[in-house]
């Protein structure tokens, strides 16, 4: 049995802590309101799911865990460190330990496999040696140790999203964030991607974030999970629960949609089709 302190306990159980937390974006007079006092707590070492229609905000919410986007008001406490109070210099630091993936990969396409997965660790001025250790060892994680020559033009997009993930990887960080990581991808190749983010956070312990608008992948990936409907949490729990027994109108038609699908071959079929 793991012996925790009570402190230790509740960084545990409060990994993440999100409270109260607004923005607004502000575009040519107008503004639109994209978080609405959002409470969410992720615990240490989980695969998390959040789900929502496009422009719910999903991303806006991910991308304010790492500082990409501020957030007007509210907190973000990640191990219990409020990382909207942090100095630059300490914001620097502590986004070395949030890796982020990105639906579109986001490689240079000028650039070999090795030199995109070193990328993070080359403007951090790490020792020519280190990046080569950090490297590699992200790489075997992901599969890739035989491509660390070819550019990204030569890959299909499943190893294309394996570069993307090694390089989220290589800062060893303490939480990954997925946006929509395998939106572009076929269903065969994203089952391979979700085993390969199963076997990452089991074989390191990393806290997954995982934002999507498809149910399967949460419900493959995830065991608790948010629905977010019009820049609110609306409902959080088991996937499972939420899955048979929805609370929310986005929650409802998520699961009617994915029950749709997987009847789609049964109806083609008594179609005739
Ligand atoms: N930088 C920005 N400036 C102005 N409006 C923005 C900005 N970023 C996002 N928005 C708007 O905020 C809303 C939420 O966007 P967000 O990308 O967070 O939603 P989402 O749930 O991730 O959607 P999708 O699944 O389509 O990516 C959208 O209406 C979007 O147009």
């Amino acid at each position: 049995m793991i012996n925790v302190t009570l402190n230790d306990r509740d960084i545990l159980d409060g990994y993440i802590q999100i409270s109260d937390l607004h923005k607004t974006f502000h575009t040519q007079g107008r503004s639109l309101q994209v978080l609405k006092g959002i409470n969410l707590t992720v615990r240490k070492g989980e695969i998390f799911g959040i789900i929502g229609f496009s422009g719910a905000g999903k991303s806006t919410l991910v991308r304010c865990i790492n500082r990409l986007e501020t957030p007007d008001s509210g907190s973000i406490k990640v191990g219990g460190v409020d990382i909207l109070k942090l100095s630059k210099k300490e914001l620097l630091e502590a986004r070395k330990k949030i890796g982020m993936v990105f639906q579109t990969f986001n490689l240079f396409e000028a650039k070999t496999v090795y030199q995109n997965i070193a990328y993070p660790l080359a403007i951090s001025r790490i020792p020519k040696k280190e990046i080569k250790r950090r490297v590699l060892e992200a790489a075997e994680l992901v599969g890739l140790s035989d491509k660390l020559n070819a550019y990204p033009g030569g890959l299909s997009g499943g190893q294309k999203q394996r570069v993307g993930i090694a390089r989220a990887l290589v800062n060893r960080p303490e939480i990954l964030l997925c946006d929509e990581a395998t939106s572009a991808l076929d269903p065969q190749t994203t089952l391979q991607i979700l085993d390969l983010l199963k076997e990452i956070n089991h074989s390191t312990g990393i806290t997954i974030l995982m934002i999507t608008h498809e149910l399967d992948a949460i419900r493959y990936t995830c065991e608790r999970m948010a629905v977010l409907e019009d820049a609110q949490i609306i409902e959080v729990g088991l996937v499972e629960d939420i899955f048979n027994n929805p609370h929310s109108r986005t929650g409802a038609l998520f699961a009617k949609v994915y029950t749709e699908l997987q009847r789609m071959p049964e109806l083609v079929n008594g179609a005739g089709i």
